[in-house]
């Protein structure tokens, strides 16, 4: 089958039993759900741009059948600016809100399917293939995942074994001739009432997985409506209010949600880690995942970038305020970010490199890497600037009940703005509210701060795996130079 479209996207959510919970109530038909209609609607317009932007959207297996370009093995600067652009326009959509659009995993499982290599490494050829075949099936049934790769919070200070006597953390209990069986719970499944399939994989929290814990070593991937497997949404941030009032609220919350496994039995074929503790470590460590990953997450935060200095620049120019030198230099700071970002993108594709093994570009993972632990504080930052480009602007803002009742003629008239009509001001701030301001504004932000661990941990991994010979070079030119005439004497110069 090739890509999908949004209509055939529904209707096989529309068919789905998933055990899936939302305020105490299971879930039937998602896609008629009230407070989850909206984002399955969201999910659905992409599949609808895939074929709206051909030329972007759809790439070709080796079938010449059209896949979406998410699945593409990348093996020119050109596939990479293809992948790019796939990745913008999705994001574009939402306004880089919906972090977790299906392209984000699909890009992570061609990675891992472009690395098999790496299964064979460590003797699991046999669990590389299963790989690769599960690969091939999300691609050409173009499917849409959730991951699930943290396990509870419950007590960080010691290791995944013992949480809850070992009992808390997902791991393997059993195992029959076709499966392996698996209990416990992780945590946080975007997407999972939207999604086709949860996956299992290991995150950078694996790399310090103990040889004694094999048994929490897995990476497996299974259908959403699977046996044994249930799903706790979040609260729904999703209003059910018109378009007017939530412009984003309305359409684009991605939903989270805990998965719990309980004697869940995965097909032995859809395993691709079974207790291979150092395969565990080495597919953080060895894939190139981060690379390809931050390239899909740093287009995504470039969108997102964009939009803040677009309504920065709309509310700052309505309010006049932007005759200010603090709220110029303020706006000039979010378009340093945002320009940054660009920079960076460009950047990791003209340095991409060849991976060694099947011709794959990956790109470079400096300047993703800079970005992915800069970014957790220049996009809340970004929000707080505007809140304070803003003011009390984002709470003068009338309903559209209001705009449609008897006191729209004093609206008018007070809540004006100097280049721009009431009502055109207050579109204008109820817009940015629902970005900087409103439950799933909050949730953004937090998304933000977390979704590829916090910024501590990853500019710790900045400085410990970068590479320092070039500086060290410089510096030590410098030492060098700084020589006692004893020194010299016993060098003989
Ligand atoms: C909105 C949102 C969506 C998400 N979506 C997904 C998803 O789709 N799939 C998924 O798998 N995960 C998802 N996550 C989870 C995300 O991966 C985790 O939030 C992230 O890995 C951090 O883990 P944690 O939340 O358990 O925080 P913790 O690990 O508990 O960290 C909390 C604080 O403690 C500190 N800390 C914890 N452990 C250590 C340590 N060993 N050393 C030093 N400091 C430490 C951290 O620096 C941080 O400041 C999502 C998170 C959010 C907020």
């Amino acid at each position: 089958m090739p890509a999908r479209t949004g209509a055939q996207y529904l209707e096989k959510l529309k068919k789905d039993r998933r055990e899936i919970y939302l305020d105490g109530e299971r879930i039937e038909d998602i896609t008629v759900h009230p407070q989850l209609k909206g984002g399955a609607e969201s999910i659905a317009h992409l599949y609808d741009l895939q074929y709206l932007h051909p030329e972007v959207m759809l790439t070709e297996n080796e079938n010449g059948e059209k896949v979406g370009t998410a699945f593409m093995f990348p093996k020119s600067k050109d596939d990479l600016w293809k992948l790019h652009k796939a990745t913008k326009l999705w994001s574009e959509a939402s306004a880089g809100i919906m972090g977790r659009s299906p392209d984000y995993l699909n890009i992570t499982f061609a990675c891992y399917a472009s690395r098999t290599d790496v299964w064979d490494k460590y003797g699991e050829s046999e669990k590389g293939k299963n790989l690769e075949n599960y690969f091939k099936y999300i691609r050409d049934n173009d499917l849409c995942l959730t991951h699930c790769i943290v396990n509870p919070q419950v007590d960080r200070s010691v290791p995944e074994a013992q949480q809850g006597e070992g009992d808390l953390a997902l791991h393997k209990v059993g195992e029959t001739e076709d499966s392996i069986i698996v209990s416990g719970a992780r945590m946080l499944g975007t997407l999972a009432p939207f999604a086709d399939e949860m996956t299992i994989y290991p995150s950078r929290a694996g790399q310090g997985i103990r040889p004694e814990d094999s048994k929490y070593a897995l990476m497996f991937a299974v259908p959403m409506d699977h046996p044994g497997m249930m799903l706790l949404n979040r609260d729904s941030f999703s209003k059910q209010r018109d378009l007017f009032d939530y412009p984003l609220s309305s359409r684009f919350d991605e939903q989270d949600a805990i998965v719990i496994f309980d004697n869940c039995h995965i097909p032995k074929d859809r395993v691709f880690i079974d207790g291979n503790t150092e395969l565990y470590r080495a597919v953080t460590a060895e894939v190139n995942w981060g690379a390809y990953i931050v390239f899909q997450a740093m287009t995504r935060a470039l969108t997102k970038l964009e939009f803040l200095f677009g309504i920065g620049h709309m509310i700052a120019d309505m309010n006049g305020v932007n005759a200010f030198d603090h709220i110029k230099e303020k706006l000039g700071e979010i378009w340093q970010y945002k320009e940054l970002t660009r920079t960076a993108i460009v950047s990791a594709i003209e340095g991409a490199q060849d991976n060694g093994v099947n011709g794959v570009l990956i790109p470079d993972g400096r300047p993703l890497q800079a970005l992915r632990g800069l970014m957790p504080k220049w996009i809340p930052r970004s929000i707080e600037l505007i809140q304070l480009i803003g003011g009390g602007g984002f709470l003068c803002t009338p309903s559209k009940k209001d705009m449609q009742g008897h006191l729209r003629p004093f609206i008018d008239k007070y809540y004006q703005a100097r280049n721009k009509s009431a009502l055109e001001k207050i579109k204008v701030n109820r817009l940015a509210w629902d970005f900087i301001g409103s439950d799933l504004a909050g949730r953004g932000e937090l998304y933000e701060r977390f979704y590829l661990i916090d910024s501590f941990r990853v500019t710790m991994d900045t400085y410990t795996n970068a590479d320092k010979e070039v500086e060290m070079a410089l510096v030590k030119k410098f030492l060098d130079q700084m020589v006692l005439e004893e020194e010299a004497v016993a060098n003989g110069k």
